[in-house]
């Protein structure tokens, strides 16, 4: 895991603020139009930046240089989109002390939550179709969440390292339930059923809507939502009406951005993979007050692994403290 030696000890010079007030996981996903409740985020950056500074950061696969310059891998990022967590003050000055503490392909900072990153356990726990129904002991989780065939139980099987825990098909609609993982007996990754597949019957479509949605409320150990969204192609309305939802209900959302090795223009509609998670930025930016924290990845070369895990255990940690 060269990655984790080359990100996990840049956390330790991190300078965390004194005795801050426990900020909300939630905060970021305040909607603008939520004008009664909106307030200044713990997640934004530090206000001496310049509002129009941006980072380039390097979104190609993890055995390439995290300094790599090749303006094709590089996606640019104004400093005010940056997802900062709880407890972490950027580096005043230069964008590029401020680089040095994003992950790659993300706009993702890295906090001093980020123990425990490493996947050494994952078992099938259960099947359920209803909320009540889900394991009762009470460990954090993420679920997976996304368009029919967008890559959730494919990415499942790259956080984990083996092939087929999680059952995918090139068929739409494999996964119909919600499905339980524990992870190193500690936490678990959830695996939902895709939305959008349009030769579902209406019954069907009806029936997740309802479960997706009641567990998505209720669900009290629900840390955050890893909504998926295919950037090999533009993005889709119904993505953008589902970010949106998630937004309204106050829901953690973590955009997870799939199949980002697929980079033939043509069936891209002429779009890299860049951008089009940059359009789907642009787009979903008047919905928030603060950037969601996002991650480009691919389950073919497992590009994002492990920042996604990196970013899991920053939040669970800091979930459980507080
Ligand atoms: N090129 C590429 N293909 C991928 C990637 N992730 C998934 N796929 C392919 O996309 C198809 C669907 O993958 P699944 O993981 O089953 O998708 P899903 O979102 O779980 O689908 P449902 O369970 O039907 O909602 C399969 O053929 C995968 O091999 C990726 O990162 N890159
Ligand atoms: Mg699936």
């Amino acid at each position: 895991m060269l990655l984790h030696c080359r990100i996990l000890p840049r956390f330790l010079f991190l300078n965390p603020t004194s005795n801050p007030p426990p900020p909300s996981l939630y905060a970021h996903l305040l909607l603008l139009t939520n004008k009664k409740t909106a307030f200044a985020s713990p997640f934004s950056h530090s206000a001496s930046f310049a509002p129009r500074s941006h980072i380039a950061v390097p979104v190609s696969a993890p055995s390439e240089s995290f300094l790599d310059t090749d303006e094709d891998h590089q996606i640019q990022i104004p400093l005010e989109k940056l997802f900062v967590p709880p407890e972490v003050e950027l580096p005043e000055g230069s964008a590029s002390a401020v680089l040095g503490r994003v992950l790659k392909g993300s706009n993702i900072v890295l906090g001093p939550y980020t123990r425990d990153a490493q996947v050494t356990t994952a078992e099938f726990v259960k099947s359920s179709v209803r909320t009540e129904d889900c394991p009762a002991d009470g460990i954090p989780e993420f679920a997976l969440v996304g368009r029919s065939n967008v890559g959730k139980s494919s990415l499942l099987n790259s956080l984990v390292r083996r092939k087929r825990l999680a059952l995918t098909s090139k068929k739409p609609g494999k996964t119909q339930c919600i499905n339980h993982f524990r992870i190193n007996d500690s936490w678990y990754l959830v695996d939902l059923p895709g939305y959008g597949y349009a030769a579902a019957p209406h019954e069907v479509r009806t029936n997740w809507e309802k479960f997706t949605k009641d567990y998505f409320l209720n669900r009290e150990t629900l840390v955050s939502v890893l909504l998926l969204i295919d950037a090999s192609i533009p993005a889709k309305k119904i993505d953008l009406e589902y970010a949106s939802w998630l937004g309204q209900n106050q829901i953690p959302m973590t955009l997870i951005f799939t199949k980002c090795d697929k980079r033939k223009k043509k069936r891209n509609g002429g779009k890299r993979p860049e951008e089009n998670v940059e359009d789907f930025q642009n787009l979903i930016r008047e919905f928030f007050q603060a950037a969601p924290p996002w991650i480009m990845t691919s389950s073919v070369t497992n590009q994002g692994r492990d920042e996604i895990l990196l970013h899991i255990a920053q939040l669970r940690n800091y979930w459980l403290k507080h």
